[in-house]
């Protein structure tokens, strides 16, 4: 029987992706992401390996809701390939892998091990049997458990049983390893702890509709599998990253915006200080050292499987020069700064150490020019006689000829010993004209073996005792150098969790000083951080808009604790409205990160949890109406939003029935504004639907602020001055967005009319039908037909008469 069952979903989707990993960089393992998760009485525990950068991550057991929302977010944050969980699971969250299997968004593959892999005492089993490379060699068997228990919290029962789970797939899988001797198991470089404390809320639809992340096909078709590619987006203006590890570590920022104040902090006092013109040519250094900065978990993973090329030797002594280059400038700079000192700290004397030892032991230059690892001289006394034996060899063996000279065939004037490594030694003699076939080849004494470029080669008594007593030579000093790099290995793999930190510090390094470039070239300002319920906002700018408009005009935006929460924003198309939802937003988002925002002064309260009514998905894809989607959407903001979320709304109920659509926007701003302020979210909505405020749909309250964007009119055209003012909006001007988009201006003036009769309560007369003289005209025509027809006519073809005269008119009344 098949343990595991298997539910796959977008499998050559899956396959395209990893052949594209593949083709994007040769030198790194192709990436597979494994999760693990184990529910039950309300708490989620799970586990997940990264074979980017073979870790191991676990997040303890931590409360999440029946809708499982925390798994959902970590599922949508690490997009794992495969989830695996057990099959006995509590309903919810059979129904939460159900819903999965079902949806065409997710495409991980879904396995299901049987209970007893989950099982505390299995997991334990299977953690002490794992590879961990990073252990301490002089670790015993019973040491391990009190060891590893130190790395990771026993106490999370749920998370450990998960464990076992994904340790059984991963060794089931080889994962990372297949190609592999059956001897290697699956290596785990580092165990990390993952959490989601204090992660502000944003779902999948507000990355899409604010531009977060904007991924392309690349149009060049030669990068036809590997070619996805940043869009204009959020993340790719402000990813100025040196380092691969860097833009990587500001992509999990921008899925993880934070409310932990500390964090902020500690960020944003690195980008002030880079932000500062005195800084700019240490910043410069820095990035300069941090382009050196090599892929540390391939590299550790290439030493932990035994596949290390010279090229590799190279890339690690390059990271290890270039974080002790980090260290050193960082060493100057202030040290009341977070990061700054821990650099300090963290790169330790194992660098230098680790340095020296790297150009101590390899010959790069030689290992280079050979392609193969070699060692430098006085590094290992064994090796270096033998290289010494082999160096003298080219004498020796002339002396050994003479000696073959004197016993061989009187025909050959000349002879040579030579060595081919793995073969050995040989006499080679010149081929005579008269050796045509193998029997003319035949010497005696002596062994034929081959015949290369006009040159016969065989073994004699001599060469085979020199075989005896030299002949390993060449594969003994392979061996050895082989041995001195599995020690060399062995002595870097052990200061692993150092050259983990410094990934880890030059990845953050490197996100912060990309922030603030990116700052300093977009004119940005730091914000103020707060915990209260406020947001204030002195000529904000949307981020990316005003990169691709001539001149963009800038707004505020105040908000207290207890006046203008709601704020409904009224204007005729294309005034400004959703851009201006949009560059709240981002700009809150901007600060939950730890960047600076583009306003001439920022404060900004940190929420928890951004959410959007705006742009609908694909209908098609999640299989629902746009209006269902709509309603969908913010239902979820209605039901999760606190008093610090930020809500933002655009257009909502256009999709149905304009009175429904109407009522629906009035009924969910009057749930909001019936709120105390402290419950209130802070609510964005921007609707063409300005019967709400001019038929006084909504309550008065202090919480509500009406706002409106400036237009002119400047004699038939609308001018758009983009300003927010106060107010509503008295008309639509649909007809002069109409003109200005190029509609027809008879049917601009129709619908000008239709719209005026329709206000005014008159008929709406059909242009499609005639009018009434048109029709007594036509009437009459019809009378004179007959009149005119001679019924005495034996001729007359009443049938055509009919069909061709009368008919035709007819057919118009
Ligand atoms: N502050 C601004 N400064 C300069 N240009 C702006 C500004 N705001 C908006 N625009 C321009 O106006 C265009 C339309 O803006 P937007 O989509 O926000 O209008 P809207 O009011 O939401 O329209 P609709 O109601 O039709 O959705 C933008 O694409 C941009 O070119």
């Amino acid at each position: 029987m098949n343990e595991e069952r298997n539910v796959r979903c977008g499998e050559r989707e899956r396959d395209v992706a990893s052949c594209a990993s593949l083709a994007g960089d040769e030198n790194e393992a192709p990436s597979e992401v494994l999760l693990s998760v184990f529910a039950q009485h309300g708490q989620v525990g799970l586990s997940f390996y990264d074979s980017k950068d073979c870790t191991l991550h676990f997040m303890p057991d931590t409360s999440d809701n029946r809708d499982l929302t925390i798994l959902d977010k970590v599922i949508q944050e690490i997009s794992p390939n495969v989830i695996i969980t057990s099959a006995k699971q509590e309903r919810n969250m059979a129904q939460f892998i159900k819903g999965l299997g079902s949806n065409p968004n997710y495409r991980q593959e879904i396995v299901v091990y049987p209970s007893a892999n989950f099982r505390v005492e299995v997991s334990k089993q299977r953690l002490l049997s794992a590879h961990l490379p990073f252990l301490p060699s002089s670790i015993t068997e019973n040491e391990k458990i009190p060891y590893l228990s130190s790395c990771i919290p026993f106490d999370s029962v749920l998370m450990l049983r998960s464990i076992g789970g994904l340790l059984k797939c991963l060794d089931r899988r080889r994962v990372g390893v297949e190609l592999e001797d059956s001897s290697v198991g699956v290596p785990i470089l580092q165990l990390l702890t993952y959490t989601l404390n204090d992660v502000v809320y944003i779902d999948r639809d507000t990355y899409s509709a604010l531009q977060i992340f904007k991924s392309e096909l690349h149009p060049s078709v030669y990068k036809f599998q590997s070619g996805v590619k940043e869009g204009l987006s959020l993340y790719g203006i402000l990813n100025r990253c040196r380092c691969k590890h860097g833009s990587r570590l500001l992509r999990q920022w921008f899925h993880r915006p934070t409310r932990d104040m500390s964090v902020l902090k500690r960020r944003q006092e690195v980008v002030r200080y880079f932000t500062s013109p005195h800084n700019s040519d240490v910043m410069n250094t820095l990035q300069n050292f941090l382009r050196n900065v090599g892929n540390i978990p391939t590299l550790l993973y290439k030493m932990s499987v035994t596949h290390t090329k010279v090229s590799d030797w190279q890339s690690l002594y390059k990271t290890v020069y270039s974080a002790v280059g980090i260290r050193d400038t960082v060493r100057s700079l202030p040290q009341n700064i977070h990061v700054f000192r821990e650099i300090c700290c963290d790169f330790k004397d194992e660098l230098p150490y680790i340095a020296t030892l790297i150009s101590k032991v390899v010959d790069f230059e030689s290992s280079l020019a050979d392609n193969c690892f070699i060692v430098k001289p006085n590094v290992d006394p064994a090796i270096d006689e033998k290289k010494r034996t082999m160096m003298g060899l080219s004498d020796f063996l002339t002396d050994v000829a003479r000696a073959e000279m004197e016993n061989l065939d009187s025909r050959f004037s000349t002879c040579s010993v030579i060595y081919i490594p793995l073969i050995g030694f040989l006499l080679s003699v010149p081929r005579l004209p008269g050796m045509v076939d193998k029997e003319n080849f035949e010497i005696e004494g002596l062994d034929f073996l081959f015949v290369s470029e006009d040159r016969l080669h065989y073994r004699s008594a001599k060469t085979k005792e020199l075989d005896h007593m030299l002949g390993d030579l060449h594969s003994d000093i392979k061996d050895m150098e082989r041995a001195v790099m599995a020690k060399l290995q062995a002595s870097v793999l052990q200061r692993s969790s150092c050259l983990y930190k410094v990934l880890s510090l030059c990845a953050e390094l490197d996100c912060l000083m990309a922030l603030a470039q990116a700052s300093q070239n977009y004119g940005y300002c730091s914000p103020t951080l707060t915990q209260s319920c406020r947001l204030t906002l002195h000529q904000s700018r949307h981020p990316l808009l005003e990169l691709c408009v001539p001149v963009f005009v800038a707004n505020p935006c105040i908000t207290s604790e207890t006046e203008g929460k709601v704020k409904v924003l009224t204007g005729p198309n294309s005034s400004g409205k959703s851009i201006y939802l949009k560059q709240v937003g981002l700009i809150v988002f901007m600060a939950l990160i730890g960047s600076d925002v583009p306003a001439k002064e920022a404060e900004i309260g940190l929420v928890d949890a951004i959410f959007t009514r705006m742009h609908s998905r694909e209908s098609v894809s999640v299989g629902l109406s746009t209006f269902m989607i709509d309603v969908n959407q913010m239902s979820h903001a209605l039901n999760n939003g606190t008093g610090t979320s930020l809500v933002l709304v655009d257009e909502f109920g256009k999709g149905t029935n304009t009175v429904d659509g109407l009522s629906l926007l009035a009924a969910c701003l009057n749930h909001w504004l019936r709120r105390s302020p402290s419950e209130c979210p802070f609510v964005f909505l921007a609707t063409n639907f300005h019967s709400v405020l001019q038929l006084g749909l909504l309550p008065q309250s202090p919480l509500l602020s009406l706002l409106t964007l400036e237009t002119a009119v400047d004699g038939e055209e609308l001018v758009f001055l983009y300003q927010l003012k106060e107010g509503i909006c008295q008309s639509s001007y649909a007809a002069n967005i109409a003109t200005l988009a190029g509609l027809e201006p008879a049917l601009v003036q129709r619908g000008v009319e239709v719209s005026e009769l329709y206000r005014t309560g008159k008929t709406i007369k059909r242009i499609d039908q005639p009018s009434g003289d048109e029709q007594i005209n036509r009437c009459k025509r019809v009378v004179q037909k007959f009149l005119s027809l001679d019924l005495d006519d034996l001729s007359l073809d009443l049938v055509k008469f009919m069909k061709e005269e009368l008919l035709p008119i007819g057919e118009r009344l």
